[in-house]
């Protein structure tokens, strides 16, 4: 298995706030991988470092073998980044921007490509930057991310400011990108993007990665969301204490939601004295997995 992305044991410190405690990722040629966290998790700084942005405490940065340290600009080349927070010059059209991109790339820009994605994206390509709103600067980032065609996207949050029918364009060009042979490692916090494109998928929680799955393991983890409506009113304390794995994500009335893994016989022998009057089970969604990583 080729590796696109390696890092080992990174650490950054800002100061004295320790934001980065020991990051191993390993991003597969080709693949999406979704870098998934709240707020303030370290994502943004994880990338920075990806890039030779910012320089780590500690710890090891590989793309495609190379060190970006030492190769800045070189693997800067092949690499298409969206930062989190884009600088543009206000006083340039979207077209100008573009332009600009290509020519500090030394890449002659593909406009056919561009006004194609531009049109899709319902991007306006000669009014000038500062005329354009939050999710329009947005657009001129994405495009300009994916406009040479890069063996690498790295994307910081690529769907923020975006309504939810941009947000599935870009989630297209992200798959699109993946077709033409593209790797492509972004960061969410929206589990339900990730879910919807990534094949891995790592989850970050205050600057340690906590899990990488690959995604569709994870939704076929045995776990089960378990909805059970009784005539009388469940003693659930009763229920945790003799089940004490299971996880209760909702109690209301004489309805409960629970999240369980093995035990769901033992749920249904321990409610029919209550009576069953509705019994429902689904799925979780990779937002019920996770929910239970970012609270637990
Ligand atoms: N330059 C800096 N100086 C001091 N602390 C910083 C600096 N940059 C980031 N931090 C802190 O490091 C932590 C990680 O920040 P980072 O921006 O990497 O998080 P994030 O996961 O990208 O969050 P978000 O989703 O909010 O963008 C946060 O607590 C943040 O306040």
């Amino acid at each position: 298995m080729k590796i696109a992305i390696e890092v080992q044991k990174l650490h950054k410190h800002y100061e004295s706030f320790h934001a980065l405690k020991g990051i191993d990722l390993s991003v597969h040629h080709g693949e999406i991988f979704g870098f998934l966290g709240p707020n303030g998790a370290g994502k943004t700084t994880t990338i920075r470092c990806l890039l030779d942005l910012i320089r780590p405490s500690s710890g090891t940065v590989r793309i495609f073998d190379i060190d970006p340290q030492q190769n800045s600009v070189n693997v800067k080349k092949f690499i298409g980044y969206l930062p989190g927070e884009l600088n543009l010059d206000d006083r340039l059209t979207a077209r100008q921007s573009l332009s600009l991109f290509a020519a500090l790339r030394n890449h002659q820009a593909d406009w056919k490509w561009i006004e194609e994605h531009a049109n899709k994206l319902k991007l306006r390509l000669d009014t000038k930057i500062k005329n354009f709103s939050k999710g329009n600067k947005q657009k001129v980032g994405i495009i300009q991310a994916f406009m040479h065609q890069p063996r690498l996207l790295i994307l910081d949050e690529p769907t923020s400011g975006l309504d939810p029918l941009m947000q599935k364009q870009v989630l297209q060009m992200v798959t699109a990108a993946k077709n033409n042979g593209a790797t492509v490692f972004f960061s969410s916090h929206i589990l339900s993007e990730v879910e919807e494109v990534s094949d891995r998928v790592a989850i970050i929680r205050d600057g340690v990665i906590i899990d990488t799955a690959v995604v569709q393991n994870l939704i076929a983890k045995n776990v089960r969301c378990v909805t059970i409506t009784c005539e009388k009113q469940i003693d659930v304390d009763g229920l945790l204490n003799k089940l004490p794995h299971l996880k209760l994500l909702e109690n209301k009335q004489n309805t409960i939601v629970l999240q369980v893994e093995k035990e769901l016989a033992k749920v249904i022998d321990y409610c029919s004295p209550y009576t069953i009057k509705d019994f429902v089970t689904k799925e979780p969604s990779l937002e019920e997995i996770f929910l239970t990583y970012y609270t637990s």
